[in-house]
């Protein structure tokens, strides 16, 4: 989408020199650089942007947003062409907010999500109360754009210019209401600094991403950035108050005079009393500011009740009337790759794919599961190349002490050896069996089933493909569960 062409001044900055270019587009990368161009040149975790702006100068680029430390490197450069330097103090939160004025709209009520796990399940669950109360609206996240518009994104949170890019094209396509993911990377990197937000949710906080985040509390700093800095004062943040952290997270935004709604299972605003679980989903009993309600949930899981109440209680702080959005509950449908049935086998037991990734969700997953199975529970579990290696045996761990038969397999092991990275999973499952071809570890999760038993498959959810080095190989979870219950039952499941 063309956004057209806005004077420098017009996107909140101002040249050293005083130059006032017009700006025809934004880029992150040099190779992105066109005439007439804005180039952000961005510190990195590799190298500083700074190194590239020759390339972008090469490139037309009317202007270089940078620090300045990116200003020095290329201080020749910059010195030789008539190219507007803008020098930020923090040009990543800076770009935030010219992007959001380059592309110049976005749905009028956002809300963003933040936390561990369960943001995607909490954005589509929000995107789905709004549709469903007859509004056209969108989840942006780790599964693209979904809803009443929809494009593909490479990440959870996209860098500012694809965001705004994004929430421009979904306003001008009529959406009005927008539910997207806060990742940690996203929250370090300001990208969703320049989104206006009516309100912000915190699902909880568990091991993730050391890989990236210098200590637990930096990893739950840039997570509380949500409501610190991003949310304005005038927006309300929507609590889990049963995680350890959700207090911390609700004095934070307390602090800065915002609305607080907590959701949880003992003392909260949106209170979840009771749950009665069956083969198709559960019935859950919940009360809100002291009324009791209770409503049907298609869904498998105990926390994807919680995962729901945090989308209705951002759904109300974003100006729903509660009854409303009560009501509509029993009509959510699962997310995909989350909990999702992928296959049942002739004697009767069940295949389900979900995405837990992380030591928490592969404990979660699999307690959530145990109440919906007669007979054994088998996992099928891996660990992500290039990411947090720490976790890869409290994932194992997760997985023996949960499920009653483990299977340690490959996820994505991009450039890393994957037989270490089993290894490693496996050292905290000693009593698992290893079977690294991915497609052959699901044959042989699925030949283990007899009846009454179910087998999870965790780790990549909706993913359409295994990274392997630098190559993405398709493979799908759901598809190889179908294609293993053929095979041993004949027919297609
Ligand atoms: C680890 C991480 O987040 N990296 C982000 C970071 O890149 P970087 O610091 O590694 O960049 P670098 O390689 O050191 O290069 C520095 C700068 O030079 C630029 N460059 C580089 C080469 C060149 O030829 N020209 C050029 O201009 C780069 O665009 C960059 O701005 O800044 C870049 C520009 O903003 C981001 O695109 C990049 O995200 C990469 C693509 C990425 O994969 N991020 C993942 C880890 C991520 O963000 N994941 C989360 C999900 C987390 C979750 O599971 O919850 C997400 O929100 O998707
Ligand atoms: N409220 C929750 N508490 C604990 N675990 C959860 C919760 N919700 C989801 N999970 C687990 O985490 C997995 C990922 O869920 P989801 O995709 O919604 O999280 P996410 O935060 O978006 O993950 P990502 O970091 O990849 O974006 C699910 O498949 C499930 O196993
Ligand atoms: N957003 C997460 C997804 C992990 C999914 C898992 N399949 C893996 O590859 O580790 C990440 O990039 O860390
Ligand atoms: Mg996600």
């Amino acid at each position: 989408m063309a956004a057209g062409t806005k004077k420098l001044s017009d996107l909140g900055l101002t040249a050293l020199a005083g130059a006032n270019p017009d700006i025809t587009g934004l880029a992150v990368d040099s190779r992105d650089v066109k005439e007439g161009f804005l180039f952000a040149a961005l510190p990195g975790t590799r190298v500083h942007g700074g190194t590239f702006i020759q390339f972008a100068l090469r490139m037309g680029a009317a202007a270089i947003l940078t620090d300045a430390a990116g200003a020095k490197i290329a201080e020749q450069e910059l010195a030789a062409s008539d190219a507007a330097l803008v020098i930020a103090e923090d040009p990543r939160q800076a770009l935030a907010y010219t992007s959001a004025l380059f592309f110049g709209a976005q749905p009028g009520i956002m809300a963003a999500v933040t936390g561990t796990n369960g943001k995607t399940s909490v954005a589509t669950f929000l995107r789905m109360i709004w549709q469903l109360m007859g509004l056209e609206a969108v989840n942006l996240g780790t599964t693209g754009v979904e809803g009443d518009f929809t494009a593909p994104l490479n990440h959870t949170t996209p860098e500012p210019i694809t965001l705004h890019r994004t929430l421009a094209a979904a306003a001008e396509a009529g959406i009005g209401f927008g539910a997207m993911e806060a990742s940690s990377h996203g929250l370090a990197q300001c990208r969703l600094d320049g989104v206006q937000l009516k309100a912000a949710g915190f699902t909880n906080f568990t091991q993730d991403h050391l890989d990236y985040h210098a200590s637990f509390e930096d990893y739950f700093n840039a997570k509380a950035g949500l409501f610190a800095r991003v949310l304005p004062e005038e927006g309300t943040a929507v609590i889990n108050i049963d995680d350890p952290r959700g207090l911390d997270m609700a004095m934070i935004a307390g602090g800065r005079g915002q609305g607080v709604l907590t959701v949880g299972k003992g003392e909260a605003d949106l209170a979840l009393m009771a749950q009665r679980f069956d083969a198709t989903g559960q019935d859950i009993r919940f009360s809100f500011r002291g009324k009791a309600y209770q409503a049907r949930l298609n869904l498998l899981g105990g926390f994807q009740a919680e995962n729901v109440l945090l989308a209705a209680g951002l759904a109300i702080a974003c100006g729903a009337e509660p009854e409303r959005v009560f009501e509509v509950l029993g009509d959510l449908k699962g997310v995909r790759g989350r909990m999702q049935l992928a296959a049942t086998r002739a004697n009767g037991a069940a295949v389900f794919v979900d995405y837990a990734h992380t030591p928490d969700a592969v404990a979660t997953a699999l307690k959530a599961m145990r109440p919906h199975v007669m007979g054994r529970l088998i996992v099928i579990v891996g660990a992500g190349g290039d990411r947090d290696a720490a976790k890869r045996p409290l994932m194992g761990q997760a997985a023996a002490e949960n499920a009653d038969v483990v299977f340690v397999t490959d996820d994505n092991p991009r450039t890393e050896d994957p037989a270490l990275i089993r290894a490693a999973v496996m050292g905290g499952a000693p009593g698992a069996t290893e079977v690294g071809d991915r497609a052959e570890a699901i044959l042989r999760g699925v030949d283990a089933l007899g009846p009454g038993d179910t087998l999870l498959i965790a780790g990549k959810g909706h993913e359409s493909g295994q990274i392997i080095g630098e190559d993405v190989l398709p493979f799908d979870d759901c598809e190889q569960a179908s294609v293993a219950v053929a095979a041993l039952d004949g027919g297609l499941a």
